[in-house]
């Protein structure tokens, strides 16, 4: 079994380079699908396991995928079967967003339901819902949402009750090649949001409002694969400023886009961080002795779901007592149990979690219960005394591309075991 050990007690300096972003690659393959005209050159493209996963499903589909480095070539253009099975989508959540593309295409898709994960039960019920008002038919059948449609979809007027990132973006690729003028009220304004309706736009698309609570979309009868860039990871981006910020460390990181990390920068500052930008380079600053704050999760612009527990395991090191409240998953405080291993004294009723920071953490051997849990616990250990063990890395890998070689560079006394490639023994 892959295990990070890391050994406490290290500062780190130094330059890291920030990937293309996890959650903004997704939706963009997923939408490469739509094109039923030449082949989609996606530049900028991070190595994460989920990006195999979802590259094997669109294989699995029909389409021709070739991943090369950072650049993913998608020809959507040979007859897809639109089927997406458990075997694959169960893996990955965003895998379900080939719904919007296949009934856009197709006006039919059999996708199996991805059921809940460990953060919370995340149902599809709004996907489903929106779909429903732009004419389609589903039925429920062994595990599968079987969905159907004769022609086209129809434009419709639909309201999320919740921005939700998903139903959004799975939405607005439907609508993209629909019958009509498409109006979506509440949607979700993350980046990524706006990174898909950027990309939709360059196939030929005709999506509006993307980045406000309105989307306005105009179908057009097909699109046309194009080359386009992803967008910055903001969320690796946020954990390594963590990591700088947790060891009082001044970091620079490279290819940033802070314009959408202002929540984050501002609870850090609060916190007593600067973080300075210069050109697409930030620079991590610890100013002054830290203070305990409160955090509240919320949609984009609010704080990041998936900045939560890495801002939980800063939070430990800071003398007082800090509260996280999380409102976008039910169940995603399970790092919780992990951190207190390390001594941390950390409460949880109900979606608030109360950390009384600031006592001495100690190195444990702990479980990553899910992908930004993996990342906070390593950036514990980096200021735990001794050593501590991280295993089920396979979350890790899902959304941080050699995490624990970044912060070696950096000066981190980290090391992977089971990487062949990584042989070096912790002293
Ligand atoms: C691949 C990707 O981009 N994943 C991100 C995406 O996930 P994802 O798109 O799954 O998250 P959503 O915004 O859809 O979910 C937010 C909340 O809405 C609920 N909900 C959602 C859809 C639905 O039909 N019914 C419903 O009740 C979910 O259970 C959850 O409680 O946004 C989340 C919230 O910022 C992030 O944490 C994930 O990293
Ligand atoms: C929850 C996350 O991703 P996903 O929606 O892919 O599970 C995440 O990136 O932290």
């Amino acid at each position: 079994m892959d295990t990070i050990i890391v050994k406490g007690g290290q500062k780190l300096s130094g330059t890291v380079k920030i990937e293309g972003s996890k959650n903004a690659v997704l939706p963009i393959i997923t939408a490469s699908l739509l094109a039923s005209k030449n082949k989609s050159n996606i530049k900028n493209v991070p190595r994460f396991s989920d990006v195999g996963i979802l590259s094997e499903l669109l294989s699995f589909i029909g389409a021709d995928v070739n991943l090369k480095e950072n650049e993913l070539v998608v020809d959507a253009t040979p007859k897809l079967n639109c089927n997406a099975p458990f075997h694959l989508v169960s893996q990955m959540r965003a895998s379900m967003l080939v719904m919007g593309p296949l009934l856009a295409r197709y006006g039919y898709c059999n996708v199996a339901m991805p059921g809940g994960c460990a953060i919370g039960s995340r149902p599809i019920d709004f996907h489903i819902k929106g779909f429903e008002k732009m004419g389609v038919q589903f039925t429920t059948k062994d595990g599968s949402y079987e969905g159907r449609i004769d022609g086209r979809l129809k434009a419709a007027n639909i309201y999320l009750d919740f921005p939700s990132v998903g139903a959004t973006q799975n939405l607005m690729m439907g609508a993209s090649l629909a019958e009509g003028t498409t109006i979506i009220d509440n949607v979700a304004k993350e980046p990524e949001i706006v990174d898909l309706a950027n990309y939709i736009n360059a196939m030929g698309g005709k999506v509006r409002g993307a980045g406000t609570s309105r989307l306005k979309i105009e179908g057009v009868e097909s699109l046309t694969g194009c080359e386009y860039t992803v967008i910055p990871d903001r969320i690796e981006a946020g954990t390594f400023m963590i990591a700088g910020a947790i060891t009082r460390s001044e970091i620079r990181l490279e290819n940033v886009m802070s314009e959408h990390l202002t929540a984050l920068i501002s609870k850090l500052e609060e916190v007593g961080i600067d973080i300075i930008q210069d050109g697409n380079d930030v620079i991590v600053k610890p100013m002054r002795s830290y203070k305990p704050i409160k955090v509240k999760t919320m949609p984009h612009p609010g704080f990041p779901t998936d900045l939560q527990s890495q801002m939980m395991a800063l939070l430990t090191t800071v003398e007082g007592t800090s509260t996280i409240t999380e409102t976008i998953f039910e169940n995603r405080f399970m790092h919780v149990n992990e951190f207190n291993r390390m001594s941390t004294d950390i409460e949880v009723d109900d979606n608030r979690a109360v950390i009384k920071g600031g006592t001495e953490m100690k190195g444990a051997r702990v479980r990553a219960t899910d992908l930004r849990a993996a990342a906070s616990l390593i950036l514990a250990g980096l200021v735990s005394d001794g050593y501590t063990e991280v295993t089920e890395l396979k979350h890790l890998d899902r959304g941080y591309v050699d995490f624990h070689l970044k912060l070696r560079n950096l000066g981190a006394n980290i090391e992977r075991t089971g990487d062949v490639s990584d042989t070096t023994v912790l002293s």
